[in-house]
């Protein structure tokens, strides 16, 4: 039986290029520069977060990445009709719904699919309706994610921020139990029809180690890279990641082709 080490895609997510624009209120650094440069070094994609309080990436932001990007761009955003709106005139090759709480720092905790109702459904419904490929951000349960294939999502991007966290402050054996729990999800999540995304909080480390799972088919890495660029240029960071991503895939699994 042929057996393959199936690709695995990077999604940089600019948000944090307009987090440094807007701190002085001016055009730059251009987040759409940032993006077209991280695409030129090795990026299969491009994420930007468009959250209702605006606080980085701005609707305009949105329009000129749609206007110039040649790869992929994946919309990130709250499941609120504005939204959806916004999006299914953009017409974007992707959205990923994601929960938001104005007063978080970032994203806490995946989207509650099952608590979503019939709504969210419809709204998954209007977006593909569209031509977009909808992807919902959840944490790795079961539950979430048997309700995300019930209602017709194409992908599940899985929260791997509790994982990173708990590396962070070395509660190793939670992190380990973690990682458990992100590969099972990613194992029941490609059974079940849906592609497999992961991201949040994802560094050159973590994200050798879930590139490892080969159900896993693209990461969404943002804040890490950003400020790696400071140090090492966007260009040197992006390739690093790249580097770091195919070590991880190397030693993973290879699966029935
Ligand atoms: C959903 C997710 O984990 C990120 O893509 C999101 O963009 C985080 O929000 P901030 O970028 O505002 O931290
Ligand atoms: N969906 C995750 C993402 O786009 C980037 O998250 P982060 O790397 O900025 O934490």
């Amino acid at each position: 039986m042929t057996r393959i080490v199936p690709p695995l895609r990077l999604g940089v997510n600019i948000d944090h290029v307009a987090t440094v624009r807007n701190a002085r209120g001016g055009s730059l650094p251009d987040p759409v520069r940032a993006a077209q440069l991280a695409c030129a070094s090795g990026a299969d994609g491009i994420t930007a977060h468009l959250r209702e309080d605006r606080r980085h990436i701005r609707d305009a932001d949105m329009r000129r990445l749609r206007e110039v990007l040649l790869v992929p761009l994946n919309f990130e955003m709250a499941a609120t009709d504005d939204m959806v709106a916004l999006a299914t005139e953009l017409r974007p090759h992707a959205c990923c719904l994601v929960p938001e709480r104005r007063e978080e720092r970032t994203t806490e905790g995946g989207l509650d699919v099952i608590g979503g109702g019939i709504e969210l459904a419809h709204k998954l419904e209007k977006l593909a309706k569209a031509g977009i490929r909808v992807s919902l951000f959840i944490a790795p349960d079961a539950d979430q994610i048997a309700r995300a294939a019930d209602i017709g999502a194409a992908v599940i991007e899985l929260h791997t921020g509790a994982w990173c966290d708990l590396l962070a402050e070395r509660r190793n054996d939670e992190a380990a139990l973690e990682f458990e729990r992100l590969a099972h999800a990613a194992r029941e999540g490609a059974r079940l029809g849906l592609e497999i995304h992961a991201g949040h909080g994802l560094d050159y480390s973590t994200a050798e180690t879930i590139a490892a799972l080969p159900e896993v088919r693209e990461l969404n890495i943002g804040h890490f890279l950003i400020g790696e660029a400071i140090f090492d240029g966007l260009e040197g960071a992006v390739r690093h990641m790249r580097v770091a991503m195919a070590r991880g895939r190397a030693a993973g699994r290879p699966v029935a082709a």
